[in-house]
């Protein structure tokens, strides 16, 4: 996939300014595997399997021409041809591992291939020899395959390390690196395996030996035929257990993937989709058991635009980011949705070069155990200025600065030195989107002001920006807020809108005009009363704003729009809900429902008519140029009362209208 360029309008102080940006950037690639590997994997172990079939053909003729019909000179002529062989051995496994150096996985998993294609020809030849000989290799690859696939998933797997709870008391203080490493590492596979498929190619072994014996004595075979056939058949087995083992795991490719991502086509009544900035359209991440981690959430983020994700704990902003970046990664999860950067969709991943489109830097920075110069990706003469020039303007230290770049291993340098370099190397890349989860984390606040400066200028350069952070100079600098709860997305709005309302006491929540957005509302609800006992405050208001909802959803002013929008503020003894309206309520409409109020057969159909009877009072009001309908909603202050009040007669009232 190729990626549009970004803008690239460089700040003032760039070293690259008026330069060709083609040449200070690095293109990346997506890692791929080719297809002609798993190919030329298998070729070579058939060179290597063809080869060690030669040995045995040569053992037998050494035999036969020596031992038998003793003719001496096949000796020393045989037993030096029989090296091409061994050195063809020797060079294929060197040329395997050589020619796909960095594919271990591959070799592991399509090598076994060529290996069974040299034991299926060898098994056609055994056949022609007699076909009881095909027997014994036979029973030892279908053995070997019980062995591998249903046997290995029913035994228990071997640890690394069974570490005794006081061992790993000692390990997770932190005493014991290696011991760390022991307890990380994946589980190995159960030893009964490697041990029964010995055992198996043993009893093949001697079968064959047995049987070809036997066939000598009825004059089928020579009796130098006899080891090597026996040798043969146990070749034969061996390639196929290899297989079975090689392809009775999980592809590591495969492995810890998202159980599904599906890109959602754009929908219909969207005609407006913006070619720059981000564009979220109705992500949603789901466990495998049905829960939602995210639910429905579309926003856009403007080109060059700082936003800040808020939101409790768990509420799914680091999530978020991962489904941006990275979906495939999101082990066992289920995303989908429409994610658009600049026009393009970032979940694509392509091996040819292009512009970086998203970086996502994690609280914990991503460094390789090598070298700065490899973590800033071996840069060429201008980029290296480049980043001297980023980690000076960062750093306001020269001597930090020569320090960084010429460390040998940059997971030796200090938790914020190891995080300024991951910055470098993301400004170095230019994407278009930046990610950043807690970039203050760390950091001092020296750092945490010049790294600030530094992400405005790559705003100003066209980048968007979007960051989970706690820093206030940070939030202070953005442009626009997210707030998040539980998954769902409560609002987006001007940084500086959103700042105003929640100085003022009110809180807003913004959804689809749609009955589906009860849950959401009803979340939202549930947050604004965290104090233990403040369950019966929760369903009074919940109960009232649900109604609100379906009077909203009942609308048929053409004025009405696609989303709903409340704000509520809690105040001694009352609770203030307002819900957005195209028109105010009319007077009639209102004497209408204050009759249905006091009707309890007219409620089943009147949510104006509940909410009414469930609230103090409603009004019209007007604020920000919008109309408003307001209500007031009595609660009680749980430390102050010590039996919650009970669900009002008249909520009773509304149960049992509705049932
Ligand atoms: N792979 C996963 N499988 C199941 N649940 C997950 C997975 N990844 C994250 N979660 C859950 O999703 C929720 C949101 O997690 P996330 O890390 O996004 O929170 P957050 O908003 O960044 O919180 P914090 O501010 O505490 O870091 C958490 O309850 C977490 O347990």
């Amino acid at each position: 996939m190729s990626h549009q360029t970004v803008s690239t309008n460089l700040p003032p102080d760039s070293l690259n300014s008026g330069k060709d940006e083609t040449h200070s950037t690095r293109l990346i690639r997506d890692r791929s595997v080719p297809t002609w590997a798993a190919i030329l994997s298998s070729l070579f172990t058939f060179g290597t399997a063809v080869c060690t079939l030669a040995l045995v053909v040569f053992a037998l003729f050494l035999h036969q021409l020596v031992a038998v019909e003793n003719i001496e000179i096949y000796a020393p002529i045989l037993g030096l041809s029989a090296l091409v062989p061994v050195l063809g051995i020797v060079l294929f496994e060197l040329g395997h591992a050589r020619s796909l150096a960095g594919y271990h996985d591959l070799r592991r998993r399509s090598g076994p291939i060529g290996g069974v294609i040299a034991a299926v020809l060898t098994a056609g030849g055994l056949a022609m020899l007699h076909p009881l000989l095909l027997l014994p290799p036979l029973v030892g690859g279908a053995l070997g395959w019980v062995i591998s696939r249903p046997l290995a998933r029913m035994l228990p797997r071997e640890r690394a390390w069974n570490a005794l709870p006081e061992e790993a008391a000692s390990v997770l203080s932190g005493r014991d690196q290696r011991g760390l490493s022991l307890l990380m590492q994946r589980t190995r596979r159960a030893p009964t395996v490697d041990a029964l498929s010995l055992g198996v190619m043993g009893a093949v072994f001697i079968a064959s030996f047995a049987l070809a014996s036997w066939l000598c004595l009825r004059d089928v075979l020579v009796s130098a035929a006899i080891a090597p056939t026996a040798l043969i058949s146990a070749g034969i087995s061996r390639a196929l257990f290899i297989y079975w083992r090689a392809t009775s795991t999980v592809d590591p490719e495969y492995a810890e993937r998202a159980a599904h991502v599906q890109m959602l086509p754009p929908r219909r009544d969207i005609t407006d989709q913006p070619d720059s900035g981000l564009w979220v359209d109705r992500l949603s991440v789901q466990t495998d058991r049905g829960q939602y981690l995210l639910h429905d959430l579309s926003f856009q983020l403007p080109e060059g635009s700082i936003t800040a994700l808020i939101g409790d704990s768990f509420s799914g902003k680091s999530l978020l980011m991962r489904a941006l970046s990275a979906p495939l990664d999101m082990t066992d999860l289920q995303v989908e949705g429409n994610v658009r950067l600049n026009g393009l969709s970032p979940w694509m991943r392509s091996a040819s070069p292009h512009s970086a489109a998203i970086i996502h830097l994690p609280a914990t920075p991503l460094i390789l155990p090598d070298s700065s110069s490899a973590n800033l990706l071996h840069p060429t003469d201008q980029m290296a200025q480049r980043a001297e020039y980023l980690l000076k303007s960062l750093l306001h230290n020269a001597d930090t600065t020569r320090r960084i770049l010429q460390c040998r291993n940059a997971q030796h340098l200090s938790h914020s030195e190891q995080k300024i370099l991951a910055f470098v190397r993301a400004f170095s890349l230019r994407p278009a989107l930046y990610l950043l989860d807690r970039p203050e984390d760390g950091l001092s606040e020296v750092l945490r002001n010049t790294l600030l400066t530094r992400l405005k200028d790559e705003a100003r350069r066209g980048a968007s920006i979007l960051l989970v952070t706690e820093d206030r100079a940070m939030l202070e600098a953005c442009d626009y807020l997210i707030s998040l709860q539980s998954g769902r997305l409560v609002e987006m709005a001007a940084a500086d809108e959103m700042r105003a309302r929640a100085s003022s006491g009110w809180q807003r929540f913004v959804a689809t005009r749609e009955l589906e957005s009860e849950d959401a509302l009803d979340s939202w609800i549930n947050a604004q009363f965290r104090r233990d006992g403040d369950g019966a405050n929760r369903r009074a208001v919940c109960m009232v704003a649900n109604e609100m909802l379906t009077l909203a959803c009942r609308s048929d002013d053409p004025a009405a729009t696609d989303t709903v929008c409340f704000e509520i503020k809690l105040f001694a003894g009352r609770c203030q809900l307002r819900m957005q309206q195209p028109q105010p309520l009319s007077s009639g409409a209102l004497q209408r429902a204050e009759i249905q109020a006091t009707n309890d057969d007219a409620l089943t159909d009147a949510p104006l008519a509940r909410v009414l009877r469930d609230s103090l009072a409603v009004e019209n009001t007007h604020h920000d140029g919008q109309h408003w309908m307001e209500v007031s909603i009595e609660i009680y202050d749980p430390r102050k009362v010590d039996r919650p009040p009970q669900p009002a007669a008249r909520s009773q009232k509304n149960v049992d209208a509705t049932s």
